[in-house]
């Protein structure tokens, strides 16, 4: 079951280096979030913070009534159980195979018989596509083989939050597509809160329920999907369209020079684009955390953009 993870307040430097500042979201229980930003503005720390594996300087991580920066490291130990991670390049021993790879942080938290160590790993290497390649080693499988191990190994304590820091990086679009039907049937069968960092517009569109934007040391905006895709924002617009035009620059932020050049040479910006529909399971079912498509536009007083929500439901493709 899926835990609700409320953020306040917090804020990270390295040294004189502020990371990012005063952020503050909650991560509703069982919904997929996804949190977007330029390279560099503090997304994976974010997660390795969520996680325990960096303190941030102030501010508080609220799950099941405690607040992670306060805990002693046991409490902290025992309830980073709760956390599956999917880290960037699966993070998997090289030297071990991929079933022992899966099976390692069940040896290592628990006291499971190897036998049910086997049907645990064979189970969560069947949700993921993955039964047959018990013996490989991670070298001789795919990227995208490497990711969906690594998600079996983030999926084997039952976690309650599931951590995926950017997990489409290094696969090409098909892949990535499957990848993201996989987090979403893998959502609907564990209820656990997921978390997605990634820079793929694609997958931020119509993965999550939630969006979350990182950009100069703040959080610019997190809320519903909706909110974010029909946001006139200049950087969260700018950022989800993936335009050149807007406060955001190449290297840094575009000085007020740049921006009042850009004004003034009259290029005006294409209308948003319509909101798609959310992916749905494989199973044709709907998400759990689905509302009416429109809703929060309509219940806020903003209008979609024009031709949201009108394309027909995608076919419901063969599950992995
Ligand atoms: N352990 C550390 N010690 C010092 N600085 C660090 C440490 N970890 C990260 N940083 C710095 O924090 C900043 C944010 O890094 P982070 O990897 O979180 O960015 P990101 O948004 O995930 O980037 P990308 O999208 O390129 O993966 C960077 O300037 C990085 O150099």
């Amino acid at each position: 079951m899926g835990v609700e993870v409320r953020v306040e307040g917090l804020t990270k430097s390295f040294g004189r280096q502020a990371v990012w500042s005063d952020v503050s979201l909650t991560l509703p229980a069982g919904e997929i979030s996804v949190l977007l930003g330029p390279s560099g503005t503090g997304k994976s720390v974010f997660l390795k913070t969520l996680v325990g594996l960096l303190r941030p300087d102030r501010g508080s991580i609220w799950i099941q009534n405690q607040d992670l920066p306060k805990l002693s490291e046991r409490r902290l130990y025992a309830i980073r159980r709760l956390f599956g991670v999917l880290f960037q390049d699966g993070a998997l021993f090289g030297s071990m195979n991929i079933y022992d790879n899966v099976a390692f942080p069940l040896r290592e938290h628990t006291r499971l018989s190897e036998s049910r160590v086997r049907e645990i790993v064979r189970e969560k290497l069947d949700m993921v596509g993955l039964s047959g390649a018990e013996g490989k080693l991670p070298g001789e499988i795919s990227g995208g083989m490497r990711k969906r191990a690594g998600l079996a190994r983030a999926l084997v304590l039952d976690p309650a939050i599931i951590l995926f820091d950017e997990p489409d990086s290094g696969l090409d679009p098909v892949r990535t597509a499957y990848l993201n039907q996989l987090i979403i049937d893998l959502n609907q069968q564990t209820d656990a809160t997921f978390l997605i960092v990634t820079h793929d517009i694609n997958t931020a569109r119509t993965v999550p329920d939630n969006i979350g934007l990182l950009y100069h040391g703040k959080l610019a905006m997190f809320g519903p999907r909706e909110m974010l895709l029909s946001s006139t924002e200049p950087v969260v617009r700018q950022f989800l369209n993936a335009q050149r035009i807007g406060p955001i620059g190449m290297a840094e932020e575009k000085d007020a020079t740049d921006l009042a050049a850009e004004a003034a040479s009259g290029i005006r910006l294409p209308p948003l684009p319509p909101i798609q529909h959310q992916l749905r399971p494989s199973d044709g079912g709907i998400r759990r955390a689905e509302r009416p498509p429109g809703q929060w536009c309509r219940g806020n007083g903003v209008l979609p953009p024009p031709g949201s929500f009108t394309e027909p439901r995608s076919i419901v493709e063969v599950p992995l």
